[in-house]
């Protein structure tokens, strides 16, 4: 069987040799503990593991270590993240330490994957190239059933291909999914027999362990034609969960709220790069993976890998399409495509809701920016005779967001 490789940026405290902190990583992580243990028999060292070469990297150093592939219990991402992604963090003696990637071998990949993927969510809603454009409902919360309805109804029509439940919108009193997905869907029902487009809504089930699997049937049985998950507070085998799970077969949007708190540090955490590996084999459509232009922190360099990470081929597993979320509005996308290339789905909130002229304005201005980037002609040419485009960029052209 071949190992896993985990990538780790690491600076150890003063005094402390790289060479001890990758090996203190290496044991922690496998057979080792703090000091040495007579019961560490010498036929548990085909578990050990294996620390590569030391290189110097920003104001520490990168290692690779390969943890052999029998550490493993195939299909148990809880212990798999364990091992990658453990009690290294605590280390005292490592000031820093962030886990940057990891080279999963196929061994230890039992699962299928996105049912949909890039091309599968494509030709559900009916394109080939062109980036989608998404929009969270707002206000994230409080709006009731019908009005929600109403708001998913305008931003279809506007244009948009998909509609998303904003990350702590779940199944409250004021907001019940039984209540709130009929009447999205009803509406999205109207924009079809008007426009013939179909269009998405990811309605968001992410609840408890327990409840989770029921919850994502009963919103197939309402008529959902999108699932989302907040993958990182309801943990990543939820996505499998509802993945495999034969009677429900929908595409699922995972969102990745909390996950700064986790990747933002350069120095201490684990990087995107992993959690975007976990997402696409336990079976995500599409993920949030961060903005060039948009309000939340991210290096550059990393996004445009994460998003590889996603589109590119990877053990014959379907891709994920990669979504920009966070502060995105027209006069941004240019910019995006530019960068992150068209398989890509931009997803706009307050970038389509507080367009000067309403939620329907905002959604054609989003689609607009789409079709002058497709098209190369500059935005503000575009603009000229676009009217919903002419009027975001005069709110928001200078924007920094
Ligand atoms: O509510 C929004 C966007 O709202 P708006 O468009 O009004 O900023 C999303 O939760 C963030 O985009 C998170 O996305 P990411 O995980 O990609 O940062
Ligand atoms: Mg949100």
């Amino acid at each position: 069987m071949a190992d896993a490789v985990a990538t780790y940026y690491f600076r150890p405290k003063e005094g402390i040799t790289p060479e001890w902190a990758a090996k203190a990583i290496a044991e922690e992580q496998t057979t080792g503990t703090w000091t040495d243990v007579s019961t560490r028999e010498e036929y548990v060292h085909y578990l050990d593991g294996q620390v590569g070469k030391i290189t110097p990297s920003g104001d520490g150093y990168q290692v690779a270590i390969r943890y052999p592939a029998e550490i493993f219990e195939i299909g148990n991402i809880p212990q798999y993240l364990s091992v990658f992604a453990g009690n290294l963090f605590g280390l005292s003696r490592i000031a820093g330490v962030r886990l940057l990637d990891v080279e999963f071998p196929k061994e230890i990949i039992p699962f299928k994957g996105p049912k949909f993927g890039i091309e599968g969510v494509r030709k559900l809603v009916g394109t080939t190239d062109r980036p989608h454009v998404g929009t969270i409902i707002k206000p994230k919360v409080g709006l009731n059933p019908k009005d929600t309805a109403e708001v998913a109804y305008e931003a279809a029509i506007g244009g948009v291909d998909l509609i998303k439940d904003d990350e702590t919108l779940t199944d409250q009193k004021f907001c019940p999914i039984s209540e709130r997905l009929p009447a999205v869907m009803e509406k999205l029902d109207q924009v079809k027999s008007e426009t013939g487009r179909n269009v998405l809504y990811a309605v968001n089930i992410s609840t408890a362990g327990d409840k989770i699997l029921e919850r994502a049937r009963q919103a197939k049985e309402m008529g959902a034609n999108m699932l989302m998950i907040d993958v990182i507070v309801c943990g990543f085998d939820a996505v499998r969960v509802i993945a495999e799970d034969p009677s429900i077969n929908l595409p699922l949007h995972i969102h990745r709220t909390m996950h700064a708190a986790i990747t933002r540090n350069r120095e201490h955490g684990i990087a995107m790069r992993p959690f975007c590996r976990l997402v696409r084999m336990l079976g995500g459509d599409q993920l949030h993976t961060g903005t060039v232009s948009g309000k939340m922190e991210h290096d550059m360099q990393e996004l445009i890998g994460d998003n590889r990470t996603l589109t590119h081929p990877w053990h014959g597993i379907k891709s994920v399409f990669p979504v920009s979320s966070g502060g995105i509005h027209p006069g941004g996308v240019v910019e995006e495509i530019r960068v992150l290339g068209s398989d890509l789905i931009l997803q706009a909130g307050g970038g389509i809701h507080g367009h000067p002229d309403g939620t329907r304005a905002g959604a054609t201005a989003m689609r607009q920016a789409v079709d002058a980037a497709m098209e190369e002609i500059p935005l503000a040419t575009y603009a000229e005779d676009h009217n919903e485009l002419r009027r975001a960029l005069e709110k928001w052209g200078k924007v920094k967001v």
